[in-house]
């Protein structure tokens, strides 16, 4: 418990094992807001939006960056702002409150850890995580935090509606690939899990991350950021800082879509830096395989001109690599690559 970085108070100085080697510091970390990164407008009721235009702009954003933001998405803003507050309210606990879900083992279905792998990685990032399973709802709700007292009814309805939207958005990519109808409608996006990531303020931000750079490892993420910058997208060899829009969600492609779409979409890079002044808190869910699915690039994507890219696996076996590789700065994907 004492690990978390947020029980580290008042620090003057970044301690040692947080300072990252020279060639991934950040340095600067003042990067100017990016407003490039596409934004895909679902004009508020996406169940009667233009699905045409929006496939498009979906494809389109997901093989170019990877990433993109979403507005009007149906969510309300109360609920989203309330979902901040329970998750800054978590950090706030006594440590007596949050203790007993503070684990080491990461097959602790509801659990609270610092960094990403603190035994075993060599340099510690500026980062505390909340992360527990969420569909479905009822299998799960009673293993979360009791405190803050609105946390379960608050996270328990925010992420139904995140699983919808994030549902619509693959089976409109499904379609914008040319997928047969449904193709993600089963064991590959069973399970959901939130993750409420923490950044303290850190008193050298040119030395730490929070987060280093990585790619998700599901198929999708939607991330609630707030209104404090940090989150940093890798395009074209620069990292680009993404803006907060007001009750935007970025969305970002992970690997196993990158994937099954024989890397038709892209599963883009990002960070997080650290900030001196205020501390961060952000919210995602990520949507993610059930571990025994065999991963594999859909067979309508793959023919002579596209020959497959990767080997098939099951996922629970790249899910162990990946964090390993992650925390040393391997990129994952590596490993399954078929070579041509
Ligand atoms: O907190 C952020 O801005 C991004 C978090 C992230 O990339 C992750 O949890 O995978
Ligand atoms: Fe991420």
């Amino acid at each position: 418990m004492e690990k978390l970085i947020s029980s580290r108070r008042n620090l003057k100085s970044v301690p040692e094992s947080y300072i990252l080697p020279p060639e991934i510091r950040p340095g600067n970390t003042v990067f100017p807001l990016c407003n490039i990164i596409p934004v895909i407008d679902l004009g508020g009721d996406h169940l009667a939006c233009d699905g045409a235009k929006i496939t498009d702009e979906l494809v389109k954003a997901s093989q170019e960056f990877g990433f993109f933001q979403l507005i009007n998405h149906g969510v309300s803003e109360n609920l989203m702002q309330d979902v901040l507050k329970v998750a800054n309210e978590f950090f706030q606990l006594p440590a007596d409150d949050k203790d007993r879900f503070y684990s080491e083992d990461p097959r602790q279905s509801c659990r609270l850890y610092t960094s990403i792998d603190y035994v075993q990685e060599k340099v510690h990032y500026w980062r505390d995580n909340l992360r527990h399973p969420c569909h479905p709802l009822q299998e799960h709700v009673q293993f979360w935090p009791e405190k803050p007292t609105q946390y379960r009814e608050v996270i328990g309805k925010y992420s139904i509606e995140v699983r919808r939207i994030s549902l619509f958005l693959l089976d409109l990519i499904c379609k914008g690939l040319g997928l047969e109808s449904g193709y993600f409608e089963n064991e590959l996006s069973q399970v959901q899990s939130m993750t409420i990531n923490h950044y303290p303020p850190c008193p050298d931000p040119s030395l730490t991350l929070g987060l280093p750079k990585h790619s998700d490892v599901g198929l999708l993420t939607i991330l609630l950021q707030g209104d404090i910058p940090g989150l940093q997208v890798l395009k074209d060899g620069q990292w680009l800082a993404v803006e907060p829009l007001p009750n935007a969600f970025v969305v970002n492609i992970g690997h196993v879509l990158q994937i099954i779409s024989n890397g038709r979409l892209k599963s883009a890079e990002h960070r997080v830096v650290t900030n001196p002044k205020v501390a961060r808190t952000t919210v995602g869910s990520f949507i993610l395989p059930s571990p025994d699915s065999y991963i594999e690039s859909a067979k309508a994507l793959t023919n002579n001109c596209y020959p497959q890219l990767y080997r098939t696996f099951v996922y629970k076996d790249f899910l162990h690599a990946y964090i390993a590789d992650t925390s040393n700065g391997i990129p994952p994907l590596e490993r399954y690559k078929l070579q041509h």
